[in-house]
């Protein structure tokens, strides 16, 4: 047996030198048993690794009374958490593996590259094994984790184990310093690996390596754990207490059979009705549902935002706000509640502000009540941590309202599809739904006509010359756009052409993989109409096409310079030719960004 050296913490990957606290130690190679080989000046070594971090594997039934029932999903894309770095992912996008939404299953859908899997799959045959780094949404405590293999019954990832690291800029460089935290485990096929961790440790992570030796598919990769939140200096700033980036967590549900309750604890105004906090329908008499949210510090609590975004038919008819002080995730029976709204009427997809009562005491939990049941997208609860220096009493601060700390308003961009997109204008695609298709070229071609609308406005005759604007004629130009140079990527203006479409058709050649189309309809008061805000996520396949008065925001490219054929319709008069308007913040003077999982911004 050759020499052994005790490492005081091993590092997952070949070739790279590590101080032993005796002699530097070159790692080899760490074969699919996990037997680690390496040579130090020239002597053949083999590796022994410290006593892994021991856990316990919990069964599904067994989650919500288990720690991780009052945790979050550290990773989850809804918050926030992104894919920085892999191997592989040739079947599948390692992404998938964080979507807040359950794995499906298409039996019979295939890509170019073999079966459609939902999760992340790796190609066959890797002498090692593959992995992949995920940045967590918002930096936290780990207690434990969920490896999903849903649907993969021959490609699972046989064995796997898990890694965490804390950077607080960027993401982790080559020679970062990681942890072991799951130490190899073995995963069965189509089943959930669910395994809570024995020693509460209370390191702060910020990216988390998944290995699975030596390839194949996961479908879900859950990381749970409690935020750490970063908070601001001012202790009189007015924060977002129940916002899952300063540490709000859901400790208890009563029902949500359609949409989990910490949904209502997420960044931004979410996508579709499927992210908010939804019960099923009651049928008795008096029903009523709830959520407990154990804040993220204790606080005094000023203000309340509920929002039914997207809940049209099936909002609450009331909802009531109580708070309590306790020091347990879960305040016992007997805990004293304290009414802070009184039941109010609720209405369809629309943010609600309501003055909270009470507001010179102390809470460390609030509960949201609805009568008799529907669904609530977020809840908001503004107020000022229960510190040394922040205020006691009512009376404004130096901080105004508006001055939310660092909750960002943050959006999902869905995938442009012609349906969603038609409010807006027309997609120009290679199979688009309405055009009309006639064989061209000599019969070597089809030729799909009208695949998007060309409009001018201002023609001779029409109503806006009469009105005194200028003839327009059309304009066939390139716009040369840089890529995002940030990731969450923030909105700042909106402009609008109200006399003609402007077509932006990506290049070909060179250009990233996507880019961003971010529109809102025209409102009453001729200004954005945010709640038809909507960010679309296009392909280097897809075209669009704004119709007159749409507002977008000015093309945004991602990852690398794309070329837009760009046709419009301009008179040379600036204001006839586009109007701009700074981005709208929100009632709460926020800024809004789009996050971007698997996505990476530009050096
Ligand atoms: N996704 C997919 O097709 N996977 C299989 O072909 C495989 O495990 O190689």
């Amino acid at each position: 047996m050759p020499n052994e050296i005790i490492m005081d913490r091993r590092r997952n990957g070949d070739h790279f030198e590590r101080e032993n606290g005796v002699k530097k130690v070159k790692i080899d190679h760490i074969d699919t048993n996990g037997h680690t080989n390496g040579h130090t000046n020239g002597r053949h070594v083999s590796v022994v690794l410290p006593t892994p971090t021991t856990y316990q594997r919990i069964g599904q039934d067994d989650f919500r009374n288990s720690i991780l029932g009052t945790c979050v999903d550290l990773a989850n894309a809804a918050s926030g958490g992104q894919i920085v770095s892999f191997t592989d992912e040739f079947f599948a996008q390692a992404t998938n593996m964080i979507q807040p939404t359950p794995a499906m299953h298409c039996p019979g859908r295939f890509t170019e590259n073999g079966a459609w899997m939902d999760g992340w799959e790796t190609r066959r045959h890797n002498p090692t094994y593959d992995w992949c780094v995920v940045k967590l949404g918002f930096a936290g405590v780990i207690r434990g984790f969920d490896l999903d293999t849903s649907y993969f019954t021959g490609n699972q990832a046989p064995v796997a184990s898990v890694e965490a690291c804390r950077c607080d800029e960027g993401d982790p460089s080559n020679d970062a310093e990681w942890e072991d935290i799951l130490p190899k485990i073995e995963l069965a096929p189509n089943a959930h690996h669910i395994f809570v961790l024995a020693d509460i440790n209370e390191e702060i992570f910020t990216h988390v390596r998944l290995n699975i030796y030596p390839d194949g598919g996961i479908a879900r990769f859950r990381i749970y754990g409690q935020v750490r939140p970063i908070w601001p200096k001012d202790p009189t700033e007015v924060i977002d207490l129940a916002f899952v980036g300063n540490g709000g967590r859901a400790v208890e549900v009563s029902d949500q059979h359609y949409g989990q309750g910490s949904n209502l604890l997420l960044p931004g105004r979410g996508i579709n009705m499927g992210d908010g906090w939804e019960t099923k329908r009651s049928r008795v008499l008096n029903h009523k549902d709830w959520v407990t949210i154990r804040l993220g510090d204790k606080g005094r609590l000023r203000e309340a935002e509920i929002d039914t975004a997207h809940f049209k038919g099936n909002f609450p008819d009331y909802v009531l706000l109580e708070a309590c002080l306790c020091y347990e995730d879960l305040p016992s029976e007997n805990t004293e509640w304290v009414t802070i709204l009184d039941r109010s009427k609720v209405g369809p997809h629309k943010q609600h502000r309501f003055e909270l009562q009470s507001q010179d005491r102390l809470f460390s939990h609030v509960r949201i009540t609805i009568f008799p049941d529907g669904g609530v997208k977020r809840l908001r609860i503004f107020g000022t941590r229960g510190i040394p220096g922040a205020p006691t009493s009512a009376q404004p601060t130096s901080a105004p309202l508006t001055r939310i700390h660092s909750s960002l308003q943050v959006i999902s961009a869905v995938a442009l599809t012609a349906a969603d997109y038609a409010p807006y204008g027309q997609v120009i695609e290679s199979t688009p739904p309405t055009a009309t298709t006639t064989r061209a070229n000599q019969g070597t071609a089809q030729k799909l006509s009208n695949v998007a609308q060309v409009v001018n406005l201002r023609l001779p005759g029409s109503e806006a010359e009469s009105k005194g604007r200028q003839l327009a004629v059309p304009n066939m130009c390139i716009f040369r756009c840089e890529p995002a140079r940030e990731i969450p990527v923030k909105f700042r203006i909106l402009e609008r052409h109200l006399y003609s479409t402007q077509a932006f058709v990506p290049m070909g050649g060179e250009g990233g993989r996507a880019y961003l189309v971010a529109v809102a309809l025209n409102g009453s008061d001729d200004m954005p109409d945010m709640t038809t805000f909507r960010v679309f996520l296009a392909s280097q396949c897809q075209g669009i096409s704004y119709n007159p008065g749409v507002w977008h925001h000015p093309m945004i490219a991602l990852e690398e310079t794309t070329n837009f054929l760009c046709l419009v319709h301009e008179s040379g008069v600036a204001e006839d030719d586009c109007h701009e308007v700074p981005f709208p913040r929100d009632a709460l003077g926020r800024e809004m960004a789009v996050t971007l999982p698997g996505f990476r911004a530009s050096a």
